[in-house]
């Protein structure tokens, strides 16, 4: 199975003339399995009623839909899982929110972040950000390939290394020990999803 995680953003998707329903189906179609809504001006209502347009297609394709940021949302729709970071909700308030069946994603940033969420009831890691992305604009310091490799290292969780990743470097993350990779612009901002997603799948796999 692909481990590619797609990140959705609506702006970046409007800019290349797609919408994020139609960008997560030709993702799925392409064999996508990690769909991550990422809404962060969203109004609730807006936010609730994509989530539930996406949990409708990646339930189609078998794809798991993670929340980013908002367990109301995630449980409103009865997504798969929710998605934090170290200055979102602590995770193991999450996990008593959502229960122990669903899916519970922690971005890590650096080495220390990794140790405080060493025993931690997460099913993955968010390792972040590799490359610079002018996706988002408060990354913390880089990692670059030797932080993300000595992070893999140092964890048995499921590692999906995000930030900057695209075709010519894909290969590289995952020759670093990476489960998988998360992307935003290389998918939501390509003139095809489907055929961007189609190649990133295959670089990775190779
Ligand atoms: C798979 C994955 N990894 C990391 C992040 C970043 O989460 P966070 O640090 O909470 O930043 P925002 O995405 O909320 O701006 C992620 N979303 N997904
Ligand atoms: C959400 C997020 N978290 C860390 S970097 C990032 C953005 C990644 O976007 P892109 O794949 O376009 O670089
Ligand atoms: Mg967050």
């Amino acid at each position: 199975m692909s481990e590619l995680y797609l990140v959705t953003d609506t702006d970046m998707g409007c800019r290349a003339g797609h919408t994020v329903p139609y960008i997560v189906e030709e993702a799925c179609r392409a064999g996508v399995r990690w769909v991550q809504l990422r809404e962060k001006t969203a109004s609730t209502r807006a936010f609730v009623e994509l989530a539930g347009e996406l949990k409708r297609i990646t339930q189609m394709y078998g794809a798991r839909l993670i929340i980013n940021d908002r367990v109301d949302v995630a449980l409103a729709v009865d997504a798969d899982g929710v998605h934090v970071g170290q200055d979102d909700m602590p995770h193991h308030l999450v996990r008593k929110l959502i229960g122990l069946d669903k899916i519970l994603g922690l971005s890590v940033n650096n080495l220390t972040e990794l140790q405080e969420a060493k025993g931690a009831d997460i099913d993955y890691l968010g390792v972040a950000a590799i490359f610079p992305t002018a996706t988002k604009q408060d990354t913390s310091s880089l990692l670059g390939l030797e932080g993300l490799r000595e992070i893999c290292r140092q964890t048995r969780l499921p590692t999906f290394a995000i930030g900057g990743i695209n075709a010519g470097n894909i290969r590289d993350v995952m020759r670093a020990g990476a489960t998988g990779a998360a992307v935003v612009s290389a998918i939501c901002g390509h003139p095809s999803p489907y055929e961007a997603a189609r190649e990133l799948s295959l670089l990775m796999s190779e």
